[in-house]
């Protein structure tokens, strides 16, 4: 035999820029080529999104969808480290494939600049082995489960919130549950967080983005402990992690069931609620005659220092206010006596009848007045439409809006 005689499990190529990755037990060279013919979908090029496709494209995946219709803004980049400032404005999906094609050139990246849903799900859906949910909200949580069951693909699903962040496999092998085996109905609109309102550490996201992102190696190299089955929750305040043993698949699904209901995706904004699918809900509690806008509430303050009650949480309110604001949150608003917050407002001695109620968008404040009439009946409670966002907007552009 002569000496330049070998067989090559790999490219010389790629044995050089994964051998790192080919020396792990359990991944190797098959992981590796596996990894190479392997299609996944990237659903949100969010915080999550970023690590999930940074490091699938740095692992040498196949070809790599990513699915997102926003654009990139600047309170993004805390969290969103693919992006660089310059690229503030381009859509989050073209600038995330440039950058993973930047690391890896030999990626195959599919940019898909649109808004999933119904419609569209299934065909885009179609091409792809395995889809990662990165995405921040429940209508869009049900419709990319259903599609991955009637489709048959495994779902490598992720969520993240302030401190804590969780993950799971769904609809992978006969027994695993889907999401919608363990959630068969939607919470209710009015007590969903997402991290627009409850914010999120960087780091939070990084790291289940990056374990989503391991376990798609570890489906493509079939190994056989995935979370498949188990939900991982990760406490970033106390730095500890549990896994818990989910139900197993549920007979009576309506999706993944026996005898499924759903056959096709359905109406998902209106299965999970008006207020479900939009970051931000714009409710009308009050007559218009219970309200001021922003400009009628600067005259307002202009005539003389108005009272003004701040229902925001008080790390909101330290990030800017009004000089005049006195920051009662809406707990309070509820929790509170009535003398208490007549004394916390200063109305005791004085003549005052009038009270304005703000908060950042002024869904919040309408519920605040409601509360408060009830409480203090002698006092004209307005709240100031559309917050502070407006306040920022319309009146003081140099006010801060976060
Ligand atoms: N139906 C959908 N189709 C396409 N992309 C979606 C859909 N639903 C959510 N997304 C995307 O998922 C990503 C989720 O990212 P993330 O949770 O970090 O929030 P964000 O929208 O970027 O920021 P913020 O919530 O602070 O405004 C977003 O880029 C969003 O546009
Ligand atoms: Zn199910």
């Amino acid at each position: 035999m002569n000496d330049d005689q070998w067989v090559a499990g790999i490219s010389k190529k790629d044995a050089g820029r994964y051998s790192r990755q080919l020396l792990v037990d359990d991944f190797g060279v098959s992981g590796q080529k596996n990894l190479k013919n392997l299609n996944v979908l990237i659903v949100g090029a969010g915080g999550l999104g970023c690590p999930v496709a940074t490091y699938l494209g740095a692992a040498g995946i196949g070809t790599i969808g990513i699915v997102d219709y926003d654009h990139i803004s600047l309170d993004n980049l805390h969290r969103q480290v693919a992006y660089k400032e310059d690229q503030v404005g381009k859509s989050k999906a073209q600038a995330l494939a440039d950058n993973i094609k930047l690391q890896n050139s030999d990626l195959n990246v599919q940019v898909h600049n649109t808004s999933l849903d119904s419609s569209n799900a299934m065909q885009l859906f179609k091409n792809y082995e395995i889809v990662c949910d990165c995405t921040d909200n429940v209508a869009t949580r049900y419709l990319i489960n259903d599609v991955c069951v009637l489709l048959n693909i495994p779902l490598v699903s992720g969520s993240a919130l302030r401190w804590d962040g969780q993950l799971s496999v769904y609809h992978y092998g006969s027994d695993c549950p889907c999401y919608r085996c363990l959630f068969p109905s939607p919470p209710d609109p009015n007590s969903v967080t997402n991290c627009n309102e409850g914010g999120v550490l960087g780091p939070i996201v990084g790291v289940i983005g990056s374990m989503q992102a391991l376990e798609v190696m570890k489906i493509a190299a079939k190994v056989r402990t995935t979370l498949a089955g188990q939900l991982l929750l990760f406490d970033g305040r106390e730095g500890k992690s549990r896994t818990i043993r989910l139900r197993k698949r549920d007979p009576k699904c309506e999706v993944c069931g026996d005898n499924p209901t759903i056959t096709a995706p359905i109406d998902y904004v209106l299965f999970c609620g008006a207020g479900a699918h939009d970051k931000i809900e714009n409710l009308k509690l009050l007559e218009l005659s219970d309200r001021v806008n922003v400009t009628e509430y600067r005259n307002k303050r202009r005539e003389q220092k108005p009272v003004l009650l701040d229902t925001r949480p008080s790390l909101e309110f330290e990030i800017a206010h009004l000089p005049e604001a006195i920051n009662v949150t809406l707990k309070e608003c509820r929790s509170l006596s009535a003398e208490d917050i007549s004394n916390r407002l200063g109305l005791q001695n004085t003549e005052h009848s009038d009270v304005f109620v703000i908060c950042h968008r002024g869904n919040d404040s309408q519920r605040a007045v409601l509360l408060l009439r009830e409480k203090l009946v002698d006092i004209k409670f307005r709240d100031i439409i559309g917050g502070y966002e407006q306040w920022a907007l319309k009146i003081n552009d140099m006010f801060p809006l976060y």
